[in-house]
């Protein structure tokens, strides 16, 4: 069983987030059951290309990575001086930083399997004076995990019921599905690109950072033959426990198999189909009595793939997670400002029946203020 909410207590914990989709820092303030503050900064454009073209191979990669953890701790620290301003607090009112880093490589498969999440937290702690906990992943995959996803435990302490089955869905740059069934158990897995490959192909079409409510999407045609070759990805069958990123999921993935003469908007919206098939194929295949499916993370405003996802899965209520109290930009930060308290109070972080793991496993490291 993951680690329940704990009560409210006095500490105070700030949770950082920077996830697949690149576009910058969540950062909020928690008290052990809610978020008492928010404040997103984007990352300054040469590092968010830096960390793009870090998830790829390339040239001179230690010392790249190295000055791209530095650049995050800076933007990590700035985020954090700034949500403590907003919400008229000093640093020594906060227990921890709860800072996830910015995963660059997602490999955690077999023998040698790790996971990178770049961030100098010496750094951050150094500026932001404030006991810092990262490297929430790695644990989990030294004792044989994914290390991915970990916010389903999160989903089952702040979404969990006892009357009915409820799933979870975050739409990031990647998709993942967390299952809360009635019975206390919990299923939680990647179901593939949420926005990574939309984001990527219209900046390249349109030079645009996403495509807002999914309108560019709207103008174009499912083009059934792409749709057919994208979700033959042998990813999408592989049973659970799994985890994906942008090692698999980039544009050279989709360029591999695009055909001559399909039209940018066809493409998108096939790119829309693509994420919103794959989550509802793997709801109705791991749940198959859903009937309430919680939607967050920036897909939740694309009202396309909302449209879609209801469409795809009738029978089951779809709501925000804003209308059970944590907004849709929230609930990750939140989740690793969970994990620093977990791993503060001595509790286990992930679920082995999610990540694959060979047990209960306290994550995390502290570099100390
Ligand atoms: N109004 C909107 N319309 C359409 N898409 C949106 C909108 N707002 C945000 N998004 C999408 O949401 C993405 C950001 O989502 P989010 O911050 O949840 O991802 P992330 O946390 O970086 O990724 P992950 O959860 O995979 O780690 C943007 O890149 C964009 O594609
Ligand atoms: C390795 C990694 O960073 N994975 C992320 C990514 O973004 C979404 C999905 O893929 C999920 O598996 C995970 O993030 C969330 C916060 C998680 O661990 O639950």
């Amino acid at each position: 069983m993951a680690s329940p909410l704990p009560s409210k207590s006095d500490a105070l914990y700030i949770g950082l987030m920077s996830g697949t989709s690149l576009d910058g820092v969540d950062a909020v303030l928690f008290d052990g059951q809610a978020v008492l503050g928010h404040v997103h900064a984007p990352f300054p454009p040469a590092l968010r290309d830096e960390l793009l073209a870090l998830n790829a191979p390339g040239a001179n990669e230690l010392h790249r990575a190295a000055l791209a953890a530095n650049g995050i701790a800076r933007s990590y620290a700035d985020v954090t001086a700034q949500l403590l301003e907003a919400t008229g607090h000093r640093r020594e009112d906060i227990t921890a930083l709860g800072a996830h880093g910015q995963t660059v490589r997602h490999r955690p498969d077999g023998f040698d399997g790790y996971t990178t999440q770049l961030l100098n937290g010496a750094l951050l702690a150094e500026q932001a004076g404030i006991d810092v906990v990262c490297d929430l992943r790695s644990r989990d995959v030294a004792a044989g995990g994914q290390g991915a996803p970990l916010v389903p435990a999160f989903h089952r302490a702040f979404f969990g019921v006892a009357d009915r089955d409820v799933a979870a869905l975050n739409l990031g740059g990647i998709a993942n599905l967390s299952l809360l069934f009635t019975d206390g158990s919990t299923g939680g897995f990647d179901t593939g690109p949420a926005n990574c490959l939309m984001d990527g192909w219209i900046a390249r079409h349109r030079g645009l950072a996403f495509d807002a409510d999914g309108a560019w999407a709207a103008t174009g045609q499912v083009l059934p033959e792409l749709l057919t070759v994208l979700l033959a990805e042998s990813f999408f069958a592989l049973a659970p426990p799994k985890s994906t990123g942008r090692d698999l999921f980039h544009l050279d993935w989709l360029d591999a198999r695009l055909s001559p003469g399909q039209a940018p908007e066809d493409v998108q919206a096939t790119l829309l189909e693509l994420t919103a098939r794959s989550a509802a194929e793997a709801l109705k295949a791991q749940m198959p009595g859903a009937t309430s499916l919680i939607a967050c993370g920036g897909g939740a405003r694309n009202g396309r793939l909302m449209q879609r996802l209801a469409e795809l899965l009738p029978g089951v209520a779809i709501t925000s997670s804003a209308e059970l109290g944590l907004p849709v930009d929230q609930v990750e930060a939140a989740a690793f400002a969970w994990l620093a308290q977990c791993f503060k109070e001595k509790r286990p972080g992930n679920l082995p029946a999610v990540t694959g793991a060979a047990g209960l496993r306290i994550l995390g490291a502290l570099y100390p203020s």
